[in-house]
């Protein structure tokens, strides 16, 4: 089954309980939350705390999105505030083993995030150990950005590795993802779609959702 995961980056930050409300109501699966430094990123976003406030009012999958140098010293900080799922970045981990088995100590499932120009190699030795692969299909840090069109082969060819280790390993996508291309992004082998731009600049979220579900039945 594939499953929709709505970026907040892309809501109102004003108003994100009920923004969260209406992506719960209309059927989302995950609740994408990406956490950016200023450092890893040229951006800087949310930190625990405001996961923490969110976790008591949403029962949505927490899928927290690691766009951070270090992440190790913050791994039990989300995870003690209600972290589902968290992704660090392989471009941010020396040593991405020992990360991925912090990330799993405190019972979250762990997945790892790869920029758009990092191959798929990295993931050789860890793969087996991992939920989920993020790939970015953008340069993380905005939302709103354009589909990196080469993605999709990358998309293809990591659906390929899973498949033929025939291990249990969810494929998400994020960046620059619409009603336009996500039929692509899913048939190129992606089951877990984040989309920010698409769904909380839409005039109306709930459709949004139900557009994006019709699509990838
Ligand atoms: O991690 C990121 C950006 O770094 C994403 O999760 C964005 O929030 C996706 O936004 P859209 O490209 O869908 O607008
Ligand atoms: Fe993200």
């Amino acid at each position: 089954m594939v499953k929709i995961a709505p970026s907040i980056l892309s809501a109102d930050f004003g108003n994100l309980y009920e923004d969260i409300a209406k992506v719960e109501k209309a059927g989302a699966d995950y609740l994408h939350i990406d956490v950016m430094d200023g450092h890893f990123v040229p951006n800087i976003t949310i930190g625990p705390l405001v996961v923490e406030a969110l976790r008591s009012k949403s029962s949505l999958v927490f899928d927290i999105h690691l766009m951070i140098e270090n992440p190790d010293i913050y791994i039990p900080a989300f995870a003690n505030a209600g972290a589902d799922i968290i992704t660090v970045h392989a471009e941010a981990c020396i040593h991405l083993h020992r990360t991925i088995q912090n990330i799993k100590s405190h019972g979250v499932k762990a997945a790892v995030a790869l920029n758009p120009a990092t191959s798929l190699d990295i993931l050789e030795y860890v793969l087996n150990d991992v939920d989920m692969v993020l790939l970015m299909t953008v340069n993380p840090g905005f939302g709103g950005q354009k589909f990196i069109d080469g993605s999709l082969n990358k998309i293809q060819k990591l659906r390929d590795i899973v498949n033929s280790r025939g291990i249990d390993v969810e494929i998400e996508v994020d960046g620059g993802i619409n009603l336009n291309n996500v039929k692509e992004v899913v048939d190129a082998g992606a089951n877990v779609i984040v989309a920010g731009s698409a769904i909380f600049g839409s005039t109306d979220v709930e459709k949004t959702i139900r557009n994006f579900k019709e699509l990838v039945i």
